[in-house]
């Protein structure tokens, strides 16, 4: 029996563990997202001297949960946190949507998606954001896609436009990017990137922090390459042997 998991094997264990009654999605997504602020700080334990700044990029669904839920925790050790929604707030999932609404209670949402990307006061989006990137070197912390990927993010260049500032910046070699379960653009069934053979269409980490198992993209192709340092959480789901009708 292998301990790498597939997106829907992954899927089927979290719907068993919540059918049987012991845990609930939005206690799930808790852990998660405190899984990721742990493994922040076991990754760089100088974070934890002084608080620190981080920009959260959360997508559509219940990886942008998790986003919310790090966002929080954080703020709640004195970070100074920005966070960015690619996607509708009227549309997330139920569980994600509880944690973008607590989240709303402690600071902004802004939206990705505006067309020009340009801000009300002409600023160019790209450019705000580079100048924060290098005067305030945040952590980046990826949580747009994880297990539910099913089409290439080539429509959200002006993300990705943002990672290769990081990229294009030797001077900021220290920035630090977290994936949340992986990096957005890789399928967690392949390690492939979704759509297309161009690597920049995933945002490369230092860290991802997965939960449970590891997943096959994880340990293959692009995902071998973009994840960084793997670390998987435990969120709470049991032991393997419990889900051997989903996992044989
Ligand atoms: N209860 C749960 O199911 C838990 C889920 N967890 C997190 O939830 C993630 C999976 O959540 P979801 O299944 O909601 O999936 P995702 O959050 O990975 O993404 C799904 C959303 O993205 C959209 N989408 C997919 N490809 C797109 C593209 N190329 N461009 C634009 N939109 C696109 C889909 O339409 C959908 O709205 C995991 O990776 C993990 O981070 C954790 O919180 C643990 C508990
Ligand atoms: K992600």
């Amino acid at each position: 029996m292998t301990e790498l998991l597939t997106a829907a094997q992954m899927r089927a264990i979290e719907e068993a563990a919540i059918a049987s009654g012991e845990v609930t999605g939005l206690e799930l997504m808790e852990r998660a997202g405190r899984g990721v602020v742990e493994a922040i700080f076991e990754e760089w334990p100088e974070l934890k001297a002084t608080s620190h700044r981080a920009v959260v990029l959360c997508g559509p669904g219940n990886n942008g949960g998790d986003g919310f839920v790090a966002a929080r925790l954080l703020k709640e050790w004195s970070w100074e946190v920005e966070v960015f929604l690619y996607g509708d707030p009227e549309n997330l999932p139920p569980d994600a949507k509880v944690n973008y609404e607590r989240w709303c209670g402690m600071g902004e949402v802004r939206l990705l998606d505006f067309p020009n990307l340009t801000d009300a006061d002409g600023e160019s989006f790209n450019e705000a954001m580079y100048v924060r990137v290098r005067e305030d070197q945040p952590l980046l912390i990826d949580a747009l896609f994880g297990t539910g990927l099913t089409r290439s993010i080539e429509g959200l260049l002006p993300i990705l436009e943002l990672t290769d500032l990081y990229a294009a910046m030797p001077e900021l070699s220290d920035v630090r990017t977290v994936a949340v379960d992986i990096p957005s653009g890789i399928s967690s069934d392949t390690g492939e990137i979704v759509g297309t053979a161009d690597p920049r269409m995933a945002v490369p980490a230092n860290l991802t922090v997965t939960f449970h198992k590891q997943k096959i993209g994880h340990k293959n192709d692009w995902g071998r390459r973009l994840c960084g340092h793997v670390v998987v959480k435990d969120i709470g789901l049991g032991p393997w042997d419990r889900y051997a009708g989903i996992v044989e």
